[in-house]
């Protein structure tokens, strides 16, 4: 598919009783994101004119919603208790989802924006799914994915990539659903994603143990010495043309990253990419330096998905206070992805 004009993006509003409302209209207030792509939102147009009218109060950079093309599904706002997620809160923000990826498999779109939703509301509005990202994966028909964080320091310009071998899982069930086939699984395609969405032809890529120590030889968790050393080794000849660097522990793999974020990336020689085996084991990292940068981003997709890293932040709903920044990142990122991969004659260097 060539592009002709500018990325087309759909930007879905995430729950309506959390941020993301706000957060979208106060990134669409940037002009940049404007003249870089035309977008379209996708939500209920009476809460975006509420939202606008009640936070004008309180913080100027708001985008007008008259302003900007608005895909509207309406939902009784007497419903939506602000603050609180809840089944129509939950059945309004799957229905923006899935409008957003409808369109764009149908071609009106190249990119989605998600807003973050809230996986409780969704279960209480019937939808049983971990994440948007598994919709979008289900709905496109994708088999292989993954969740990446893409953050770039304010401090040196650095880029941190995160993958996530596994996802929305509880903690005791981590170590049986990593395996082989799925550690491979997820490296073939951060490779892939590396090379072909970031154009790293011959990647770095750090990849972590699963426990303290990389196991101490056994004595603090066995995974390692079971299977993952060997793993490890095989990818090592599978792959001559990356750096693969590993099993690092969980703990140590985040301090070059870290110097590399606040104080010095040339010197310090961090990885393009950085692999952590469940969520908390690259979230808790990712968050620490990167809150306001870091953007969740799906490969694998036949489209460019991104999100903020944050969640719908319910405690802060409706005050004016939430950041914007991550909403940005989120857009500049699916933007830039887009354009790379849809314009044929794209020749910008990213900057992600
Ligand atoms: N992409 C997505 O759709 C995501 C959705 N979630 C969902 O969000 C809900 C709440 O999750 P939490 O763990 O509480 O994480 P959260 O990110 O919503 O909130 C954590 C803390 O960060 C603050 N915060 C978050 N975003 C902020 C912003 N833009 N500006 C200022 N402060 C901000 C919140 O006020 C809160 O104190 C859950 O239901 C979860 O499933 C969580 C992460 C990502
Ligand atoms: N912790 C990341 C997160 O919850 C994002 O999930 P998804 O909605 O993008 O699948």
């Amino acid at each position: 598919m060539e592009l002709k004009k500018r990325p087309k993006i759909a930007i879905a509003t995430g729950d309506p009783a959390g941020i993301g409302p706000e957060i979208v209209l106060s990134a669409l207030a940037d002009s940049k994101i404007k003249e870089n792509c035309d977008f379209t939102v996708i939500g209920t147009r009476t809460l975006l004119e509420k939202t606008f009218t009640q936070l004008r109060q309180t913080r100027t950079d708001l985008c007008e919603p008259d302003s900007f093309p608005i895909i509207d599904l309406p939902t009784s706002l007497t419903q939506i208790s602000l603050g609180q997620g809840n089944a129509a809160s939950g059945e309004a923000s799957y229905q923006y989802l899935e409008t957003a990826i409808n369109l764009t498999l149908e071609g009106t779109f190249q990119g989605i924006v998600t807003a973050p939703i809230a996986k409780s509301a969704w279960k209480a509005a019937g939808y049983n799914y971990p994440g948007q990202t598994e919709v979008l994966a289900e709905k496109s028909q994708t088999k292989q994915y993954g969740m990446i964080f893409v953050g770039k320091s304010p401090y040196t310009g650095w880029i941190l990539r995160t993958l996530l071998a596994t996802t929305h899982i509880p903690l005791n069930q981590v170590s049986q659903v990593l395996t082989p086939e799925l550690m491979t699984q997820k490296l073939e395609l951060l490779i892939r994603s590396l090379q072909t969405d970031f154009g790293i032809k011959n990647p770095q890529i750090a990849i972590a143990s699963l426990n303290p120590h990389s196991g101490e030889q056994g004595q603090i968790g066995t995974e390692e010495i079971d299977w993952m050393n060997s793993w490890f080794l095989e990818q090592q000849k599978n792959y001559p043309q990356v750096n693969l660097k590993g099993l690092i522990p969980p703990d140590t793999m985040w301090v070059t990253p870290g110097v590399a974020w606040y104080r010095d990336f040339v010197n310090s020689k961090p990885a393009d990419a950085y692999l952590a085996l469940y969520h908390d084991q690259g979230l808790i990292p990712v968050k620490l330096m990167a809150f306001d940068e870091a953007v969740n981003t799906t490969i694998g997709l036949p489209f460019i998905r991104t999100s903020p890293d944050h969640g719908t932040a319910f405690d802060i709903a409706g005050k004016g206070i939430a950041r914007n920044a991550s909403m940005k990142a989120a857009i500049n990122l699916c933007v830039e992805l887009t354009e790379k991969r849809f314009n044929q004659s794209y020749s910008g260097a990213l900057s992600y």
